[in-house]
């Protein structure tokens, strides 16, 4: 049986959604991560002749079909899949589907139910439709990378996580979820045009909305979200760890002083920013006194939003994750979050397998999507698609 066949999973919120995925980079492989931890059946479809690097390290839960879509039976057979598919995720720049003469026109008109999602950097129109770029360049062109960073120093791009995920990824398994409920009603599929830059200035709505409540008057770096607040900081502590102070509102300000063994009243107002500063040196100072450890002796089971700032080792084995199980284990002992959210009813069961190799379940892909035997033997022979069989252990 397929590792995540309809059948194998019947609980589970997506279990029947047959996904395609072109494999590419970061966001896209999110995307379809996400609706497999939560039943669906996806298929990346890996590129044949196998490139040496696989890109995808978020394969969970997915098979593998590698396919050359550069040649015109192979294009002939992703039309064929997507005739018996729910939903199309592709990751290239406007313009390459079209050149593969594999666009929305031509797929969607074989199969209108179709959800054609397009993940791209820039959208599908525009001055940068066909340029390349990264998550950098999308979180720049939003806006929101002119906020982020700290006092006096060049803006920055927390990792990947804000456009390629953030905006990229999880917007467009949203947006494939609502087009999946408007087809329960239409009975027709639809075009999703995810640019990332749209999803982060999305995502950042709040920043724009909040624009004229005074909080962002002063440079970037000096504002009370962006670590020019005291109270909304981070600090070493005298093990060379971290803890997190998120103590906006003045009762848990009162918290945080109190753990740190200070007096309210002889100190300036939590909002005066022109002490801000001092009061960073202040703080820095205090908690550099002691071991994170005996920080979170201190403030946990306080209201004082003080926490540890944990290394992925101790996130995935601290008490209150463990509580919850939000991290798991797979078969080959690697460790990474639980799909979130919890749902009660159906929850995701993420597949606790390896990933897939490139090319792994290539016939058994083909097979259940209507191809004969004899059609998979001339594929082959022809080098359309590519097989990978994982070597038995012996
Ligand atoms: C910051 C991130 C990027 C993070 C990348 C990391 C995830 C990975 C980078 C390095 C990796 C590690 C490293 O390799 C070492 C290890 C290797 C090991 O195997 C795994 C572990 C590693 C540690 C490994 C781990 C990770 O993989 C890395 C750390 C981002 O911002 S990602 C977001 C990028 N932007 C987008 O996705 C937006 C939309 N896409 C684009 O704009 C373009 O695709 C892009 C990204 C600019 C690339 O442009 P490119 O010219 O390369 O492609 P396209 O123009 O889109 O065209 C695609 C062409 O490919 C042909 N094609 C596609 N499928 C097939 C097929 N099945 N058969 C044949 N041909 C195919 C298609 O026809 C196009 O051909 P043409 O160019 O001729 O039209």
């Amino acid at each position: 049986m397929s590792r995540r066949s309809a059948a194998a999973i019947p609980a589970m919120a997506l279990s029947g959604l047959r996904v395609l995925e072109l494999a590419g980079l970061a966001p896209a492989p999110l995307c379809g991560m996400i609706l497999a931890d939560f039943g669906a059946c996806v298929v990346r479809v890996d590129r044949a002749p196998r490139s040496a690097v696989a890109v995808d390290v978020q394969g969970r839960g997915k098979r593998s079909l590698a396919l050359d879509l550069k040649r015109p039976p192979g294009a002939a057979a992703l039309r064929r899949l997507c005739g018996g598919a729910d939903v199309l995720i592709e990751p290239f720049r406007h313009g390459v589907m079209e050149k593969l003469g594999l666009g929305p026109e031509v797929l969607m008109h074989e199969n209108p139910r179709l959800i054609y999602a397009r993940l791209t950097g820039f959208g599908q129109t525009g001055k940068y439709a066909k340029s390349a770029g990264h998550d950098i360049n999308y979180v720049a062109l939003s806006g929101v990378l002119s906020k982020l960073g700290r006092k006096s120093e060049n803006p920055y791009a927390p990792v990947n996580l804000l456009a390629d995920f953030a905006g990229g990824g999880v917007l467009c398994a949203m947006g494939i979820l609502i087009a999946l409920y408007e087809r329960t009603k239409s009975g027709k599929g639809q075009i999703i045009d995810a640019s990332m830059v749209e999803g982060i200035a999305y995502i950042s709505s709040f920043l724009w909305k909040t624009q004229s409540l005074g909080i962002w008057n002063r440079p970037r770096g000096e504002n009370l979200l962006d670590s020019g607040a005291p109270f909304y900081e981070t600090y070493r502590t005298s093990d060379g760890k971290f803890m997190a102070v998120g103590a906006l509102e003045p009762q848990f300000y009162e918290q945080l002083l109190k753990g740190l063994g200070l007096d309210s009243d002889k100190l300036p107002d939590q909002l005066s920013f022109s002490d801000w500063p001092e009061m960073k040196k202040m703080f820095a100072s205090i908690f550099a006194k002691k071991t994170q450890a005996e920080w979170c002796h201190i403030f946990d089971g306080t209201d004082a939003c003080v926490t540890p700032v944990l290394s992925f080792d101790d996130a995935a084995s601290h008490q209150h994750n463990k509580q919850r199980s939000s991290f798991i284990k797979n078969d080959q002992e690697e460790i990474s979050p639980r799909p979130a959210p919890l749902l009660s009813r159906t929850p995701a069961v993420p597949s606790l397998k390896r990933d897939p190799f490139i090319g792994e379940h290539t016939e058994e892909i083909l097979l259940e999507y209507g191809f004969t035997k004899n059609e998979i033997a001339q594929l082959y022979s022809d080098k359309i698609i590519e097989f990978n069989k994982p070597k038995a252990n012996l």
